[in-house]
């Protein structure tokens, strides 16, 4: 692991780093948020998961976390989207919305993307494995949180996964990528056509039949946000949660859009949500 950056702010350590990954089969880069506790023993940590066209930069640059962070000890980890580099396929066309910086955080069964494109296995196993190696971070403690294609990645990774992240919340989350125009588009492709193989990675689908459901699920979604009806459809999600009881607060905010603008806004308090959350 090489460090390749690293900045004084709140009184912790905002840092990123190059690694290899052999899960990916390529090298990665992330960002981690050290707080000024880090330096006494273990913090608990959450991990970020941004949305389409983003790499681990955009949230460090924009979602404004690191004051907070610091106040309640919290370690920030900001991962890639997708795979990168010599080697790893992109959409032929260059699109946004497939390929390099839209991994969907699922592990890919169709050729070619299928060699690379692991980005569930990254984020559930490899990275908190070298994280937890490298970093004083307590790992029983450990939340996720994301924006769009990572609130998806979020919500999903946690429905499946509570006993590695304890605490989840997400911003603008594509509820039900079998539903929508961005996950039909991007689950055909790196899962190919059978859609019984795309219900492991719709929180819809999933919360219905997880065996343990989350404790609470913090949702902020703009009402002015462009993707709203044809890619997000927050309603699919209260509806789902309904139907099985889970604790779900989704908070429409007038007014806010897509952007970091909103994530900004509201990122106090999903910090505080997961720091109560993996408090003990
Ligand atoms: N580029 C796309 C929009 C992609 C987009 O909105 N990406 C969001 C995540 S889904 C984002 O965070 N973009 C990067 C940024 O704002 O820093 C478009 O033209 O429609």
């Amino acid at each position: 692991m090489e460090k390749i950056a690293d900045n004084r702010c709140f009184g912790g350590q905002q840092q990123r780093y190059r690694h290899r990954s052999e899960v990916l089969d390529c090298d990665m880069t992330f960002a981690i948020f050290l707080p000024p506790q880090a330096e006494q023993g273990p913090v608990p940590v959450l991990y970020w998961l941004s949305g389409l066209t983003c790499t681990d930069e955009n949230f460090v640059q924009k979602a404004g976390a690191q004051r907070v962070a610091a106040e309640l000890g919290l370690a920030i980890v900001a991962p890639d989207t997708s795979p990168r580099g010599e080697g790893v396929p992109d959409d032929p066309e260059g699109a946004y919305d497939f390929g390099l910086g839209a991994g969907f955080y699922v592990n890919a069964t169709e050729s070619p993307w299928s060699s690379h494109y692991r980005m569930e296995d990254y984020i559930r196993h490899e990275l908190p494995t070298q994280v937890a190696e490298a970093f004083p971070v307590d790992s029983t403690r450990c939340g996720i949180f994301g924006h769009s294609m990572g609130g998806h990645g979020a919500l999903t990774l946690a429905l499946k996964n509570p006993a590695t992240f304890q605490s989840v919340s997400a911003f603008a989350p594509i509820v039900a990528p079998t539903q929508c125009p961005w996950g039909e588009k991007a689950l055909s492709r790196y899962l190919g056509e059978n859609r019984e193989h795309w219900r492991a990675y719709d929180s819809c689908e999933l919360i219905k039949t997880v065996d343990d459901l989350p404790a609470a699920i913090l949702v902020d979604q703009g009402q002015d946000d462009q993707f709203l009806e044809a890619q997000l459809k927050p309603e699919l999600l209260v509806e789902a949660c309904r139907q099985r009881g889970a604790k779900l607060d989704l908070r429409m905010q007038p007014g806010y859009d897509h952007s970091y603008f909103f994530i900004a806004t509201f990122m106090d308090e999903h910090l505080r949500f997961h720091a109560k959350q993996l408090a003990r």
